[in-house]
């Protein structure tokens, strides 16, 4: 998977060299290169910003620097698609996670300021993406949180292969809850089912309380999803014991 990044602030991406991501970039799975539109303009104030026709409050990015970053990323990552991290943008969700772990690679374009010329945006980009209906500072952060669900999807990434395939939103449901040493702690005790060594009831128990835990905070995703007669009966279990 490779990640080609066109931001003004390349250093917040150090942050993707912590963790499982920059596991991945260490091991190979991933690679990330930035390309800063500054480093592509030719007056001696590097200018990447304008002020906006029709005027209004703040700047806008102007097409030519990232026009020729974007050009130098396509040029070295041909086959990548241009994504444009935006509140307009279709909602990106597990769903979408999984689709673009399937890429090669994705060129991800982070605006600042009040945001691109359209004229960019027309010319050259081809998916407009949001991670949630607010409004940030900058693209990057919104980029960062992309490449991280993607990337923990990579196969080989994630220590336990199929701790991705456990996560919550993989089987659209919520996660069941975890617990570790110490077993008792302040009086509050870890469920015994957990310390029973018995594998088949620890994971009815954990399909139980996920099934549980969506049907009481995320009612929504239940909707969604077809139960089979098993979870139909764990969650009715749930319910009669919830209720009391
Ligand atoms: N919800 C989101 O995914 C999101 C993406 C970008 C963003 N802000 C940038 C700054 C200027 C313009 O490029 C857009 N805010 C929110």
């Amino acid at each position: 998977m490779r990640f080609d990044v066109v931001t003004l602030f390349p250093e917040m991406f150090e942050a993707a060299r912590l963790g499982v991501t920059g596991k991945a970039l260490d091991t190979g799975k991933a690679s990330l290169k930035l390309w800063n539109p500054r480093d592509y303009t030719d007056d001696t104030h590097r200018t990447v910003d304008d002020r906006p026709y029709g005027g209004g409050p703040g700047m806008v990015m102007m097409v030519e620097p990232l026009k020729a970053a974007l050009q130098e990323a396509k040029a070295a990552a041909p086959g990548s698609r241009v994504i444009y991290l935006t509140p307009q943008g279709q909602r990106f969700d597990q769903m979408a996670a999984r689709e673009m772990a399937a890429r090669d690679g994705m060129i991800l374009l982070a605006g600042r300021y009040e945001g691109i010329d359209e004229r960019l945006v027309d010319c050259c980009v081809d998916e407009e993406w949001s991670i949630g209906d607010y409004v940030l500072s900058g693209g990057e952060l919104a980029a960062m949180v992309i490449m991280d669900a993607v990337t923990r999807l990579l196969p080989g990434v994630l220590g336990h292969e199929d701790s991705a395939q456990q996560d919550s939103y993989m089987n659209g449901l919520l996660d069941f809850p975890q617990y570790t040493r110490p077993d008792a702690l302040e009086g509050r005790e870890v469920p015994d089912v957990l310390l029973s060594g018995n594998h088949a009831a620890i994971g009815k128990w954990r399909l139980k309380q996920a099934l549980g835990r969506t049907w009481l905070r995320r009612p929504d995703l239940l909707e969604q999803r077809e139960l089979s007669e098993e979870e139909q009966r764990l969650l009715e279990e749930f319910i009669r014991t919830h209720q009391g």
